[in-house]
């Protein structure tokens, strides 16, 4: 049997904020020393609302850390359920007001038609990622790798395509959001950090079945917690 990722448990989500952001800064400012430059890739949803917050506030040289959103739901930026909007809103301010956020919507119909624009905003910022912020649904899905999804062929291939485009089933967690971009697990599993989110009794069940042996498909985030088992599971009550 392989390795099992560990799962980090707070007292609340506000110490995991903290705790987190503490793993956050001192992961970028060390890329910032290495390269000059760092990346962080940002999930929208809503539990990292307070990372985000937290980290707006550190120390941070955020002019020169280029932060490209993880997947994104097919609404512009102005509309309700832009996760461009709500990283935006978290995390572009105090010292992080000068953040370059990578936003993947374009006023296209389709992700599928906005791949491209997205592969070129997203450039090189991050050949390989430095920290990336992950969080899961009920339905076990990350980023934007629904279970039984199409597109998701494309999103868990080993191929070295940076985004795929999604069109997830209608479900209560998707809501009207089933069309979505997502970076593929060929991208984000090559960062050197990769932070789990996950808050609330639930959640915790559903991580605790995707632990277990069982298809991807049905199950996605498996594909990640399979590849990267040191990935930091962080989980709040
Ligand atoms: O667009 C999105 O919804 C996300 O980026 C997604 O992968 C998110 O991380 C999970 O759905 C958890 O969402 P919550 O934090 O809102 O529970």
């Amino acid at each position: 049997m392989g390795r099992k990722p560990e799962i980090i448990a707070f007292e609340s989500r506000q110490q995991m904020a903290e705790r987190v952001a503490d793993l956050v800064e001192v992961n970028i400012c060390a890329a910032l020393h290495e390269k000059g430059t760092a990346s962080l890739g940002a999930s929208g949803g809503s539990t990292p609302a307070d990372l985000y917050k937290t980290l707006s506030t550190r120390d941070i040289e955020w002019d020169r850390v280029a932060v490209p959103l993880v997947d994104e739901r097919w609404v512009a930026p102005d509309l309700p359920g832009s996760n461009e909007a709500f990283i935006k809103e978290t995390l572009r301010q105090n010292t992080a007001h000068n953040a370059n956020i990578i936003g993947l919507w374009s006023d296209v119909e389709t992700p599928a038609k906005g791949l491209d624009t997205a592969c070129q905003r997203y450039g090189n910022a991050g050949e390989m990622l430095d920290v990336v912020v992950l969080g899961m649904g009920n339905d076990g899905h990350t980023a934007s790798w629904f279970p039984h999804a199409d597109g998701l062929a494309d999103a868990l291939s080993a191929e070295t395509a940076p985004f795929a485009a999604i069109s997830a089933k209608k479900s209560e967690v998707t809501g009207a959001y089933v069309d979505r971009l997502t970076m593929t697990l060929s991208l984000i599993s090559r960062a050197k950090i990769i932070c789990l989110l996950i808050a609330g009794d639930k959640k915790r069940q559903t991580l605790m079945r995707a632990l277990e042996d069982g298809p991807v498909e049905e199950m996605p985030v498996r594909a990640i917690l399979r590849s990267r088992p040191d990935l930091w599971i962080c989980w709040a009550p």
